[in-house]
């Protein structure tokens, strides 16, 4: 016997409270120990269209529903007494007759009063049909349940959100992905011995249990989705076996995190001598993962030993301690700053400024642990190669060489050095510290932390992974993993369903960057085609006259959040720089609500709106989002594009400003609001310009 749960099942679980929660777990349990067991209490759903419908009784109000074969028990919903009956009447359970998946199909003469069609007043025109190009066939072919056919092909694009969410998840995938991108995309080839409930689609929404451990996760986390049920593009790059390094890409929210976590536990549940590390940014993100593996894994906690989770500092840092039995003592950004400056006036180098030369150390001495000149003749860098020619570059080396020397005397070291001596003596050992190396935020990894977690993990199949996202990349210049022997040619593969950001917000704040982004070896990543999963409301853009009427506007906005049942901390509220915090803070004060604000070392659990700089903003989410001061002058940073040194690295320093705009922006679930006093932000303009269009 079979025994399956569905996605509704989950979700109508975690919408009722704890204590019969309790009790709808207990009797799905029970169910899975002994479908037979007397206390199950099955009725049939007599009015349900499908036969197989049956309650379970949990309480004297509360019902399972479940379907039950000859050969599978699919449990399907849990509700009080009326609600689930009604579900289970307007609902049956299918095999779609052209790709063979099984569907919960909602029976469409039983939903009338679904406002599928929009009035109209008789003298307007009516509304284009959006899907008429597409014939029956066509919708057939992405799993429209036939009795929905009609509903489509009638749909306008006002009334298509309605119907969004009455269709299975690829249906209204593939809908989207052609109203707004004009393209069909093609369901899934399926091996013709694949059960329904085996195929990719089904997966995404029904979920076979084999024993009691893995349904009791399952049932005990009902709101983390994520860890039953993942989409058929995420469960592909889980499971492929790569035979080097790999990468999984896609816009932000698309769940590269969340593959990135399901990659490690297959390591751990795969191998019995799988050592893996999950690595990420911060300490902040490093904890969040952490914290959710141990959720993944809750039932399996004793693969948890055989898991490393830290950021890419705090890798380096245990196993620098490991190799020298000491911490790195590290040169702080002053410090830096006095030895070049020292160095300059000692061997009376004019030929640059010290900010020149700090920028030079930061990114190419230092973040590449240049050794010597010739090295330094010959690096090969995106962005400043024309910056100095070689003669310059001898001119300059003995003031880095007497940096260096300074840094060292002074018993200090820098990051970048750490991550390279951790490698160097790594690359060197035939025994690595782990087998498995999965990565997240990897589009900010430096290049001395790349060449680490090259030199730590095995040389094996599957032993890197990366999950990133270029479109985000704020910390790091791009630079050739391939150089560095990390080619992820033909192991790439894109993400392109949004579980986090609304269809509407995603819809303006995806225009902010190129379809197609390349990365430095000339991987592309294409950002078409993506849809969300989510409804929800268009962004707002406001700009004002002066910062008081910013500070009244943004906190009447978190006083309606929370007035809508936002809690204080599902609201963030990000700014270009700390100097602009300071407006953030105004704004919440005024809200009458606690500020907490967050930092790189540590995350808070107080009930307070979160406040940060937009670096901070990554790998985060809230309910709803203000991303402020979006002034000219602010957004992008003028001091930071003055610096540039050249038409290079000014074009470098826009681009990252963009992406910082959009990592910001693209925190948000369900609200967004972006604010400036005026003259505002070009981006937004960009932003106006694509809110217009939609
Ligand atoms: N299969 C899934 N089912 C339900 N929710 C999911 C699924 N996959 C991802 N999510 C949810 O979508 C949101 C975004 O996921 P995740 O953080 O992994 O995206 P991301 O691509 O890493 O985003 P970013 O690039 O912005 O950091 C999270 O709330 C996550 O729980």
């Amino acid at each position: 016997m079979k025994f399956l749960i569905a996605n509704t099942f989950s979700q109508s679980l975690g919408k009722l409270q704890a204590q019969e929660q309790k009790a709808a777990k207990v009797t799905a349990l029970d169910l899975q120990m002994d479908p037979s067991a007397p206390g199950l209490q099955f009725h049939r759903i007599s009015n349900s269209k499908d036969a197989n419908f049956w309650s379970i009784r949990v309480s004297r109000d509360l019902r399972i529903i479940v379907h039950k074969t000859a050969n599978s028990f699919l449990i399907c919903f849990v509700g009080h007494h009326d609600d689930a009956y009604a579900w289970a009447e307007r609902r049956r359970v299918d095999t779609h007759p052209r790709t063979g998946a099984a569907q919960i199909v909602e029976v469409r003469e039983r939903v009338e009063e679904i406002p599928v069609y929009v009035e109209v007043p008789a003298e307007a025109p009516p509304e284009p049909k959006i899907f008429a190009s597409l014939a029956e066939d066509d919708l057939l072919g992405v799993g429209v349940p036939e009795e929905w056919l009609n509903d489509v092909q009638n749909a306008t694009e006002n009334s298509f959100f309605d119907l969004h969410d009455h269709l299975p998840g690829e249906a209204s995938e593939a809908l989207l992905n052609f109203a707004t991108g004009g393209k069909l995309s093609i369901g899934f080839l399926v091996a013709s011995d694949t059960t329904p409930f085996e195929h990719p689609d089904a997966m995404r929404r029904f979920r076979a249990f084999d024993n009691v451990d893995e349904l009791k996760t399952a049932l005990d986390l009902p709101w983390e989705q994520w860890i039953v049920f993942l989409h058929p593009s995420q469960r592909a790059v889980v499971e492929r076996v790569f035979n080097g390094p790999a990468r999984v890409t896609g816009s932000a929210g698309t769940g590269k995190t969340i593959v990135a976590l399901h990659r490690a536990a297959r390591h751990l549940r795969e191998d019995a001598n799988a050592r893996v590390l999950l690595t990420s940014f911060s300490s902040p993100l490093a904890n969040s993962i952490k914290g959710k593996l141990a959720l993944l894994l809750s039932e399996e906690q004793h693969l948890l030993d055989r898991a490393t989770v830290l950021s890419f500092k705090g890798i380096a840092k245990e196993l620098f301690m490991l190799i020298n039995g000491h911490e790195p003592r590290i040169a702080n950004d002053s410090q830096v700053s006095d030895v070049i400056s020292a160095a300059k006036s000692k061997l009376d180098y004019q030929d640059n400024s010290l900010n020149f030369l700090l920028s030079e150390w930061r990114n190419v001495v230092d973040a590449w642990q240049i050794s010597d000149l010739e090295s330094y003749s010959s690096v090969q860098r995106i962005g400043r190669r024309n910056r100095l020619g070689n003669q310059q570059r001898a001119r300059l080396w003995p003031v880095f060489e007497q940096a260096k020397r300074s840094i060292s005397n002074m018993g200090r070291t820098t990051w970048d050095e750490v991550f390279q001596s951790v490698a160097d003596y790594y690359f060197s050992k035939p025994e690595k510290p782990f087998s498995h190396v999965v990565v997240d935020e990897s589009q900010d990894l430096s290049v001395t932390q790349l060449r680490m977690l090259s030199a730590i993990s095995a040389d094996s199949a599957n032993c890197l992974f990366f999950a990133g996202d270029i479109g985000q990349r704020i910390f790091q210049e791009p630079f050739s993993w391939k150089s560095h022997g990390i080619d992820i040619r033909g192991r790439s593969s894109t993400l392109k369903v949004n579980y986090r950001t609304s269809h509407q917000i995603r819809m303006v704040i995806d225009k902010l960057l190129p379809e197609t982004l390349r990365d430095a070896d000339g991987n592309e990543d294409s950002r078409q085609g993506v849809v969300s999963v989510i409804n929800g409301t268009k962004p707002i853009l406001q700009d004002f006259p002066n910062q008081q009427s910013e500070n009244t506007a943004v906190s009447e906005w978190i006083s309606k959040q929370i007035s809508q049942g936002v809690e204080p901390h599902e609201i963030g509220i990000f700014t270009r720089e700390t100097d602009q915090l300071i407006r953030a803070r105004r704004a919440v004060q005024q809200a009458n609500q606690s500020v907490c604000e967050l930092s790189e070392r540590q995350e808070r659990a107080e009930a307070a709106v979160r406040i940060g700089t937009m670096h901070l903003a990554k790998g985060l989410e809230f309910r709803s989002v203000c991303v402020m001061a979006c002034d000219e002058g602010i957004l992008p940073l003028e001091n930071r594009l003055d610096i540039s040194g050249d038409e290079d690295e000014l074009e470098l320093h826009f681009e990252t400003e963009r992406h910082l705009f959009y990592v910001a922006c693209t925190r948000a679930r369900d609200d967004l609001l972006v604010t400036s006093v005026r003259p505002r932000s070009e981006f937004i303009d960009d932003l106006e310009q694509s809110l217009v269009s939609e």
